[in-house]
């Protein structure tokens, strides 16, 4: 059965590679509509555990003094970092700029997330539905980079799409939802799948639409 495709995507990228200033991104699974994609080689072992060393301290902090992390349905720990000056975040943040071909300004920065055993993220879409003040800067993609290897569980899974992916040190998830037909953009309904066996980290970056930072 042919697929028609008919919306468009801004992750155009020709063939199963990105070449981004400082780093070659395999393309390893890819769905169109709407646009998912399964990437490897995004971050390097040391950037992972930079992110990790970095964000480990304020994890609980976060989770008490900001109101966004305390919901009944991420039961992990987040933190977005701090915008000070970090040579690996700054890299980060510009290579992921070239992966999801949106200027650095629009990503509201890199949010880390730590689940334990047993914590999840109940399946959600990232888009925001209500009719607030976002609908001028609304998001429109997410990249989900995994920062560890999980022994068991963990998975982001898209429960209307079949697709579950494991997450692995350096590998990361790319999805967008800014269709015209809203039914596409449900489709990116996902979740963290509750970890097993050891932990999970993990860092978001969720793009807007404009110019947010
Ligand atoms: O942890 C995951 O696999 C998903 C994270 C997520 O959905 C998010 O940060 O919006
Ligand atoms: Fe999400």
């Amino acid at each position: 059965m042919a697929m028609q495709i008919t919306e468009a995507s801004i992750f155009n990228h020709e063939g199963n590679t990105i070449k981004t200033e400082d780093r070659e991104i395999h393309i390893i699974t890819k769905i169109e509509e709407p646009c998912i994609a399964v990437l490897g080689n995004v971050l390097s072992t040391e950037e992972c555990e930079e992110l990790i060393r970095i964000s480990k301290d304020n994890m609980n902090r976060s989770k008490i003094g900001s109101h966004r992390d305390i919901s009944d349905i991420r039961t992990s720990s987040g933190t977005f970092l701090p915008e000070i000056e970090n040579d690996v975040v700054s890299r980060v943040e510009k290579r992921v700029s070239q992966i999801v071909n949106v200027p650095v300004e629009h990503g509201e920065g890199l949010h880390i997330l730590n689940y334990k055993v047993g914590q999840e993220y109940k399946a959600h879409l990232d888009y925001f539905t209500s009719t607030n003040k976002t609908v001028n800067n609304p998001r429109i993609s997410t990249l989900v980079m995994y920062l560890n290897d999980v022994e068991e569980g963990g998975e982001t899974y898209f429960p209307h799409l079949n697709l579950s992916v494991e997450p692995k040190q350096g590998m990361a998830v790319y999805f967008e939802y800014f269709y015209q037909d809203p039914s596409l953009n449900e489709l990116t309904l996902h979740g963290g799948s509750p970890v097993i066996v050891g932990e999970k980290w993990a860092a978001t970056q969720w793009i807007r639409r404009q110019q947010y930072r």
